[in-house]
């Protein structure tokens, strides 16, 4: 098992925290934070791995990616529009342990090498679906991810949960051992998935918009706690 994958199956709360300096449609999501402060609250709120989206839309830069990655000693994620073998190698010299891989912007052909490629560099392959028709064969060793909103969109459509919901009996089906649902997650929402059996989730701008990290781990743990009495 990669350290990413080790790190969210191992975690009390699976949640990969993620830093985006803004939403999709241009709003500022740091409010004036810094990223240390950030990421420090992230780790102190227990979670277990990082995601940074280095995707020019959001605000995001390679060198996010190597600030946050110097500022933690758990996994990084990078979100980004990976499509060459080439941003494999800078997301693995910039400090990341895992990458995301769109399955609607990649030919399944592609798809396949480029997370082979991924795990012969070291990096878990983050496959990221929006529906059952883009879901790979056989992710043995990558993450599946199922994303609540449409990026073709950029974000502006899409963010049910029940998107993943209904999608992970087949995501189960591609043999990943870590079945994700990301993006739109709450509290409630979250401990919903965790009980439904997906093993992490990615939040961010609910995380950002929280009045604390911690505030926001709280909320879910108790949901948590209220979903199994
Ligand atoms: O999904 C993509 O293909 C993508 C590519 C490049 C940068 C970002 C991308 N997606 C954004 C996200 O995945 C969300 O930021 C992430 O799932 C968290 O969502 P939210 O909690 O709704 O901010």
């Amino acid at each position: 098992m990669s350290p990413f994958v080790e790190a969210i199956t191992g975690a009390l709360a699976p949640v990969i925290a993620e830093v985006k300096l803004r939403s999709a449609d241009g709003h500022d999501l740091l409010r004036g934070r810094s990223v240390a402060s950030v990421v420090a609250a992230y780790r102190e709120a227990g979670a277990p791995c990082v995601s940074v989206v280095t995707g020019r839309w959001f605000g995001g830069t390679p060198a996010l990616l190597r600030e946050v990655a110097s500022l933690v000693d758990v996994p990084v994620l990078q979100k980004d529009f990976i499509t060459r073998e080439s941003q494999l190698r800078q997301a693995r010299s910039l400090g990341a342990s895992a990458v995301l891989l769109t399955a609607a912007l990649l030919p399944a052909g592609v798809l396949r090498s480029l997370a082979d490629r991924a795990l012969g560099l070291g990096l878990t392959p983050f496959i990221e679906v929006a529906s059952a028709g883009e879901l790979p064969a056989d992710a043995s060793g990558c993450v599946v991810a199922v994303n609540n909103k449409d990026i073709a969109t950029r974000e502006r459509t899409g963010g049910s949960v029940e998107r993943g919901l209904s999608l992970l009996p087949a995501v189960l089906a591609t043999g990943t051992p870590c079945p994700v649902s990301a993006s739109g997650i709450s509290p409630a929402a979250g401990a919903r998935l965790v009980h439904a059996g997906f093993a992490g989730l990615l939040v961010g701008t609910d995380l950002l918009r929280a009045s604390s990290p911690a505030a926001w781990f709280d909320e879910f743990t108790r949901h948590r706690l209220e979903d199994t009495a």
